[in-house]
């Protein structure tokens, strides 16, 4: 089984190689060579073309009667990062700052663990290609990866948080996590010189309407009991000061915890961006794409077995949360197959997806030892 100087040293060898959505080949090689280092005697590991970075093991139980699902996503951010330390990301621009590289450690610690205690059950372990972007796992689903031997019965994964202690799970029954919607909205209207605005169609301007305007979607559409979100990360625009912008891109993301309330985020963003094209004069083209980003909902039954658990451990720190704005394709797996998600406490730290982000490597060996004690418990109580 792995120690944790072996975890630490996978994590730190993971996160020098973030590597963005459907790209992550050097990472899917370092996962490769570090599973073939295990016992072999109860696996089948299997790479695939249709999802070509990702990884799927396969544990054969001794006395099956269901196959237990774990997933671990795998890809970085386009985020710069700005910390100091001898193993800092050696691709530029790009960092792990959503945590990935501790999931899939905590997922080799546990599956070293089963790969030398055979459990009863057969388990499946999903490294996921593409969680920031692109859908991996609706991807997977959709390709028809988990049929047959590989099909789980039950699906689990975790996501580290920063705002709980490092080793801390967190979890709660139902809404874990917001279903999203990505956005884009394309401005076309007319460049020219910056001393004749009258002669140009200027989207900077229709584009900061459009922004100013969408923000009143949250604070006077969305019923407050209930919440949303509506944030634009990025905005392309303009090459030069005099030159009036013709061309206008935002990015964003809508997230909400239900279906019909993204869907109402979306309706009504479409209507503001109506509005804006026929006070410009202007083309504004609104995109949605929800992909695999459906809300994260936990199953009553293996959640409860999970907290249960988890509370009732006295060597685990366990807390009740509630459900958190940030989006997992992981929603569109457990709309599927029945599991859980939660959360593993690596703070204190910055915010996910920040530059700083620099989660405590103590959480990894919890987080094993966790999730590999609730194993051997889940499969006694269900025997
Ligand atoms: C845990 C986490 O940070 N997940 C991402 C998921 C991205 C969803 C999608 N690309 C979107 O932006 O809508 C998140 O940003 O919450």
């Amino acid at each position: 089984m792995l120690k944790e100087a072996e975890l630490i040293l996978i994590r730190r060898k993971l996160h020098q190689i973030p590597e963005l959505a459907l790209a992550e080949y050097q990472t899917q090689k370092l996962l490769l060579a570090e599973i073939s280092k295990l016992p072999q005697d109860y696996l089948e590991v299997r790479t695939v073309q249709e999802l070509p970075t990702a990884i799927f093991v396969r544990v054969r139980g001794s006395n099956p009667e269901k196959t237990i699902g774990y997933r671990a996503d795998m890809d970085a951010l386009p985020v710069d990062e700005q910390l100091r330390s001898s193993f800092i990301s050696q691709i530029d621009g790009q960092m792990h700052a959503c945590g990935h590289d501790f999931h899939m450690t905590v997922a080799l610690g546990v599956l070293s663990h089963l790969s030398e205690h055979q459990p009863r059950n057969n388990f499946v372990f999903f490294f996921q290609p593409g969680e920031e972007s692109q859908n991996g796992g609706k991807l997977a689903y959709d390709a028809g990866l988990f049929s047959g031997d590989f099909r789980p019965d039950e699906f689990f994964a975790l996501h580290v948080n920063p705002a709980l202690p490092a080793g801390t799970i967190g979890c709660n029954a139902g809404t874990l996590f917001a279903g999203t919607t990505e956005v884009n909205v394309d401005f076309h209207g007319t460049s020219g010189h910056a001393a004749f605005p009258h002669q140009a169609n200027d989207m900077i301007v229709a584009a900061s309407q459009f922004i100013t305007q969408a923000q009143t979607i949250v604070s006077r559409n969305v019923n407050p009991t209930e919440g949303g979100v509506l944030s634009f990360g990025k905005m392309t625009a303009g090459t030069i000061r005099n030159v009036i912008a013709g061309e206008v891109r935002l990015e964003g993301t809508i997230r909400g915890f239900t279906q019909p309330m993204i869907e109402l985020i979306g309706h009504r963003l479409k209507e503001v961006a109506a509005g804006i094209a026929v006070s410009f004069n202007a083309e504004v083209n609104v995109t949605l794409n929800q992909g695999g980003y459906l809300p994260v909902v936990n199953d009553p039954h293996t959640t409860a077995a999970f907290i249960s658990f988890m509370q009732n451990n006295s060597t685990i720190q366990f807390t009740q949360t509630k459900a958190a704005m940030t989006g997992e394709d992981f929603g569109y797996l457990l709309a599927q197959i029945p599991g859980t998600m939660f959360w593993l406490g690596v703070g204190p730290t910055s915010s996910l997806h920040s530059a700083t982000f620099n989660p405590n490597e103590a959480a990894l060996q919890k987080g094993v030892t966790a999730f590999t004690k609730f194993i051997e418990n889940y499969e006694e109580i269900n025997q």
